[in-house]
């Protein structure tokens, strides 16, 4: 394996239009996802209102029908009415078919590009600025709020269309009736205050309340299933059963409320045109009786007036999902305007190759309390310095501010001179990797956890596993790299994920290695051969290696033991009680 060029993957290009959309807020998502396939929508727009004009032209031609083409001296008329009026069918029927398709295409789309736009800033998140969702949580804004983005999205063109239907209607009442027109007109006021004002206030405020509940019963639902294993016999899965449940009551008050306002809201819209069709059949019942309207004047009113009540209960939902995708995009731009806790530099300065990783007096505080006392060491290209100390004296700590996963509250970190908060973050990582005590395995092959996404031959794949003497469990296995290894990896024991994740860090190439306590869960002889072969590297591999244990100690270039933080804090060369 040679040493890593200066070349680093890019990070991926929607993190800049994730930034944006953050900027502008969620009506700025929203507006973003009507733009980003706008021609479709815009095809389905047209479907849409080809669907409406020929419903509302129904009436109309049944209104003629009734009027001129029942005639005793005309039988021919009856069969071109007929015609008309099974063409216009047909119209409606395939810009039905438009609007549907259209509708659904552009939504789908949208909604995939929306998820991988949230995946891609997930992805760019450190730890620290996740902690801030629970995994549930944050895997609820993925499915459920990207899903409500996506039905909102599918109405929209129905939505569109049925606005300007029902201002095409009224104008068509208007010219049967001004009377009638007035009685269409009188709905409008009501309409707008029910469906403007009232409800969306109610509806979005229960709404948002659902959406958090849903949130954290997912949390409480990702903590059962990985969890209550672990604390089945102490007799811990009680306590998670219950939190589940709690949590599960209030998805169910929050529901219960939230489909209330919903039923409330959808009875309220269509009750106030139903109550002006019985009031317009007694004006234009009257007016018929004066002469002063025709029998098939009252029976288009009659219609248009049904179909609006229709038209209404269809705005009504589509406003309610409205309300819901302004819920949810105010959720997912929580996530994409969220930073980085360890934001990279704007001008980045170049790491070289190779150099000294050196802390210099570098402490950790958190919650008011000293994790990790000050503390200086470095480590030259080759050399294998181990960090020892009692329990809970900041090993892993310090690991974490040396790989810049976490900031020191005092002090630096430099490698090759450069201070890693000024070094590009994607170039850090491909200098300096860190395994970590409690690995993570995913679910796949071997290869697969291997790779990572990553592009290397099962050549360069074996030769990590030798490193890491994984060669052993490479060689039972009749499936070799392609041996799956369960959900979560669950097949493989404490030592053999331990030496996964070595072996998938030396594959990477880096130029310093941080392990941390990689090798509590192997026994000696495993132990020894790992140690062997990461120090007869000689292509200047620096390994810093958190660890108690004596084989490591003994061929450590120099040991570097950490007191507790309340004890009076020494420097690194008080510190140093072997080699170097
Ligand atoms: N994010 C954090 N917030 C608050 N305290 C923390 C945090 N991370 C670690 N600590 C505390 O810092 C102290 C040092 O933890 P650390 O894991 O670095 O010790 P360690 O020497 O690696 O321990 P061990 O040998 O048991 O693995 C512990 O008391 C731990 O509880």
């Amino acid at each position: 394996m040679t040493r890593p060029t200066a070349a680093v993957p890019k990070p991926p290009d929607s993190a800049a239009s994730a930034a944006s959309a953050a900027r502008s807020g969620p009506g700025g998502l929203l507006l973003w996802c009507l733009c980003d396939n706008a021609g479709r929508i815009a095809i389905a727009v047209i479907g849409g209102l080809l669907y409406q004009l020929a419903l509302i032209g129904l009436p109309w031609c049944v209104e003629r029908a009734v009027d001129q083409g029942i005639t005793v001296d005309d039988p021919p008329a009856t069969l071109r009415w007929a015609g008309v009026i099974a063409a216009v069918s047909v119209a409606a029927a395939l810009g039905e078919i438009v609007l549907g398709w259209q509708s659904t295409v552009s939504a789908t789309l949208t909604g995939n590009r929306l998820y991988l736009r949230l995946a891609d800033r997930i992805g760019v998140l450190d730890e620290a600025a996740l902690d801030r969702y629970g995994e549930g949580d944050l895997s609820m804004r993925g499915t459920r709020d990207v899903d409500l983005m996506r039905t909102w999205l599918m109405g929209f063109a129905s939505f569109v269309t049925g606005v300007v239907g029902f201002t095409v209607m009224i104008i068509a009442i208007l010219g049967l009736d001004p009377l009638l027109a007035v009685v269409g007109l009188a709905c409008v006021p009501p309409l707008v205050l029910i469906n403007t004002v009232l409800f969306p206030k109610w509806f979005g405020a229960a709404n948002a309340d659902l959406s958090a509940a849903h949130g954290a019963r997912a949390d409480a639902v990702e903590e059962l299933l990985s969890a209550s294993a672990a604390v089945r016999g102490l007799g811990g899965e009680r306590a998670l059963v219950e939190r589940h449940d709690e949590r599960s009551s209030h998805v169910t008050r929050h529901t219960l409320v939230t489909a209330r306002v919903s039923a409330s809201w959808a009875a309220a819209s269509p009750f106030v045109p139903g109550l002006a069709i019985g009031v317009g059949l007694a004006v234009g019942g009257l007016a018929v009786l004066r002469d002063d309207m025709s029998i098939g004047g009252i029976v288009a009113f009659t219609s248009w007036m049904s179909m609006l009540v229709l038209w209404v209960g269809v705005l009504t939902l589509r406003l309610s999902q409205l309300s819901q995708a302004r819920t949810a995009a105010r959720r997912l731009v929580e996530v994409f305007a969220t930073e980085p806790a360890l934001a990279g530099p704007t001008n980045p300065a170049p790491l070289p190759v190779t150099g000294d990783l050196v802390a210099d007096g570098v402490a950790v505080r958190r919650e008011g309390r000293t994790i990790l006392a000050p503390t200086s060491l470095t480590a030259r290209p080759g050399e294998l310095v181990a960090l020892t100390g009692p329990m809970a004296s900041g090993k892993t700590t310090l690991l974490r501010v040396l790989a810049h996963l976490s900031a020191p509250s005092e002090g630096t970190v430099r490698y090759g001179a450069v201070p890693l908060h000024q070094a590009a973050p994607d170039e850090l990582r491909a200098r300096v990797a860190y395994v970590p005590q409690r690995p993570v395995t995913v679910s796949g092959t071997l290869a697969d956890n291997l790779r990572l996404g990553g592009e290397f031959s099962d050549e360069e794949l074996r030769e990590a596993c030798r490193l890491a003497a994984l060669d052993d469990y490479l060689a039972e296995r009749p499936d070799g790299l392609e041996t799956p290894l369960g959900e979560g990896g669950n097949t493989l024991s404490g030592g053999q994920s331990q030496r996964l994740a070595l072996a998938r860090a030396l594959l990477r190439n880096p130029s310093v290695l941080l392990l941390d306590d990689v090798t509590s869960a192997v026994d000696t002889e495993t132990e020894k051969a790992i140690v062997e072969r990461l120090t007869s590297r000689r292509d200047g591999l620096t390994v810093v290696f958190a660890t108690h244990r004596p084989a490591v100690l003994a061929a450590a270039d120099r040991v570097i033991t950490l007191e507790h933080a309340a004890a009076p804090a020494a420097t690194d060369e008080e510190r140093v009680s072997a080699g170097g």
